[in-house]
């Protein structure tokens, strides 16, 4: 059974519609990444799945009793805040002490636990966040943009340990991210998303897609055209059909 499956999956913020006809699905320990220009969806397709946006046509059905961690795209809480990372990992409710101790040892940063949030570096944030996110054993990990503002080994190391935890707690993870290069080596299965579901597949048949190198090009690895790419937000454009894996290892 899947853990989550959208079918037909449409999103509207008022008479706009950011998200059309959507099916996806994530299977018990795949490592799955959603890339697409910017404004295409990829955020609001993940608070669909976790059921933080109501669908406005289709279904999203979770495993019942699903546990699922979410490392959201931005800290939330102000910042400047006095706080340490202990204290912050006990929001919204305290829990078992060594439950907090193994969480950040299981990312590396056991040794952060007495200092303040805000002196954090970026790399050391997202770590903190990803410990608060595995603390209730998910079953499928949801982080968008996790490595924003890390450098390239910064991301790398994050992947890594992604993959690690992938291995130790036996989760799916679900990413968004723009790092095409480093997130295609990490991913089992890579969705090519700009409103609807453009393609998708394991990173190799997805690199060689047409619909993907229509979206990023083909230099750069797609990391650079990523950003160029002028999205008009007219997602009535037609593919001719959305492909999957099967259909495409031949391209
Ligand atoms: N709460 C909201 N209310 C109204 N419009 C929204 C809301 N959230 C997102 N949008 C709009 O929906 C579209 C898709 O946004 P979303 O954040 O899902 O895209 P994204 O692919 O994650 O973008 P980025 O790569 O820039 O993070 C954008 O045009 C955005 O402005």
């Amino acid at each position: 059974m899947s853990l989550i499956a959208a079918e037909g999956l449409s999103v509207s913020y008022g008479d706009s519609e950011v998200l059309s006809g959507v099916d996806f699905a994530v299977e018990p320990g795949e490592i799955v990444t959603i890339v697409g220009p910017n404004g295409s969806g990829k955020s609001t397709l993940l608070r669909a799945l976790m059921g933080a946006v109501a669908p406005s046509r289709g279904t999203v059905r979770r495993k019942p009793g699903l546990r699922v961690g979410y490392v959201p795209q931005r800290l939330s809480i102000e910042s400047t805040l006095p706080m340490t990372v202990r204290r912050f990992m006990d929001l919204p409710r305290r829990g078992p002490r060594d439950a907090a101790e193994t969480a950040l040892g299981r990312v590396g940063v056991a040794h952060l636990a007495e200092r303040q949030l805000r002196g954090l570096s970026g790399g050391q944030l997202q770590r903190v966040l990803l410990a608060r996110a595995i603390l209730n054993a998910p079953e499928i990990l949801l982080l968008d943009e996790p490595t924003q503002g890390l450098d390239q080994p910064g991301s790398a190391d994050f992947y890594r340990m992604i993959e690690g935890l992938r291995g130790d707690l036996g989760c799916a993870v679900v990413m968004v991210s723009h790092e095409l290069h480093v997130v295609m080596s990490a991913s089992d299965r890579v969705v090519c998303l700009n409103g609807h579901v453009c393609c998708q597949g394991t990173p190799a048949v997805v690199r060689s897609a047409p619909e993907y190198r229509a979206l990023f090009g083909t230099g750069t690895h797609g990391a650079l055209a990523l950003y160029r790419h002028d999205h008009d937000h007219d997602h009535g454009h037609d593919h001719g059909h959305d492909h999957d894996a099967d259909d495409r290892e031949s391209v």
